[in-house]
């Protein structure tokens, strides 16, 4: 089989809670799909899989009508040409690694020693060559996924869905899978849809990337688009970024009171002419802002903003210190040795600062 595209609008009504999302995935394209718990994201990808009966809308893979929202133009899991794969690796447990790849090979029609000799390929594609001959009690947890992927792409789906694949894998295991995984997918060009809690996921694995809220597509575009430019709280919260709503003012931005502002400069990128007083999104990255232990904000530099640290979280690359700003939550990311010689804590008075350079202030 070769990749598809695919074109859904799915509607899945159940009594308090509805999903209407419309999703369209070119062949070989690879989109991430995000969303906070309960946005409907499992909802979407049962529904592609078959498992989970639309009430309305649409599915079309390449020329086939998977779903026209009615009963009888439902086509059943086996038949859609789908691959589902997530957390748990779902493998055969009294097959070999092999024989389970195998299996996908045999539904496909392929038998015996040229099923074998392939399904011996993709172990070795997803680099587990030598455990061919190993059941999965005798694997760990990653080489299991890695062998539902192999079996996953041995099927050859005109589209490949992948539901958080990673989640119950520790961090080291997950990044190797995450480099096998977006390897493969590539090599395959596949068409796949993946679910994930994770911008890694989005940003290695990705071409574009859908954020799905309380059942709807609230923003979609190109992975580096949507991370740097977030429409929504939550979008921000993934890219890692600070996303304040505030109004225009005097060409800058300011909150709506008016408390914390950030002047308008040259050079800063205003995304949109907005009309004074007018809702405006403020996104910095959490470097962009320097924080001081002297409180020496002076009544005429609004840029300088009294805070508060409500907390601080370790990072990868040093400490994040989130600190209140008049109601707004302001995230710095600075050195382990530049927080510890501030005396950083919770509740400890700072000023905050913005370079405005490194602002992009957006329509809301
Ligand atoms: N089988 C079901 N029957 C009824 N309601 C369900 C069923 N499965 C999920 N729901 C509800 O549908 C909504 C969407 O759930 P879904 O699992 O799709 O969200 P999600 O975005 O995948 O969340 P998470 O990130 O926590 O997995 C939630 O309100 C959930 O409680």
């Amino acid at each position: 089989m070769t990749a598809a595209a695919l074109d859904a609008h799915v509607v899945v009504a159940r009594r308090e809670f509805t999903l209407d999302a419309a999703i369209r995935v070119d062949a070989g394209e690879v989109v991430a799909v995000m969303g906070p718990s309960g946005a409907g994201k499992s909802t979407l990808l049962g529904a592609l899989a078959g498992l989970v009966r639309p009430t309305g809308g649409r599915i079309r893979l390449g020329d086939a009508v998977l779903d026209d929202g009615t009963r009888r133009g439902h086509v059943a899991p086996m038949h859609r040409g789908v691959v589902l794969l997530g957390q748990d690796p779902r493998l055969f447990p009294h097959l070999t690694a092999l024989e389970n790849v195998a299996f996908a090979l045999h539904v496909g029609g392929s038998r015996g020693a040229r099923a074998r000799a392939d399904a011996a390929t993709w172990l070795e594609r997803v680099g587990l060559g030598g455990a061919g001959d190993r059941r999965p009690d005798r694997l760990s947890g990653g080489q299991q996924q890695r062998v539902a992927l192999a079996r996953a792409l041995a099927a050859a789906p005109q589209a490949l869905l992948l539901d958080e694949p990673l989640t119950s894998l520790d961090p080291e295991t997950a990044a190797d899978i995450r480099s096998v995984l977006a390897e493969q997918v590539r090599a395959t060009g596949s068409t796949t849809v993946v679910v994930t809690h994770d911008a890694i996921d989005a940003v290695t694995l990705a071409d574009r990337l859908v954020v799905v809220e309380g059942g709807r597509i609230v923003q979609q575009g190109a992975v580096r688009v949507v991370l740097g430019a977030p429409a929504t709280r939550f979008a921000a919260a993934i890219a890692g970024v600070n996303r304040l709503e505030g109004v225009a003012r005097g060409g800058g931005w300011a909150s709506a009171a008016g408390d914390v502002a950030l002047p308008a400069v040259d050079g800063a990128r205003v995304d949109a002419a907005v009309q004074e007083g007018q809702p405006l999104v403020a996104v910095f990255a959490p470097s962009a802002v320097d924080v001081r232990t002297r409180v020496d904000a002076s009544a005429d530099d609004a840029s300088a903003w009294p805070a508060r640290v409500a907390r601080l979280e370790a990072t990868l690359g040093g400490v994040r210190v989130v600190a209140d700003a008049h109601g707004q939550l302001v995230s710095a990311e600075l050195a382990v040795s530049h927080a510890a010689d501030l005396g950083l804590a919770p509740g400890v008075a700072v000023t905050l600062s913005v370079d405005p350079r490194a602002v992009r202030l957006l329509a809301a």
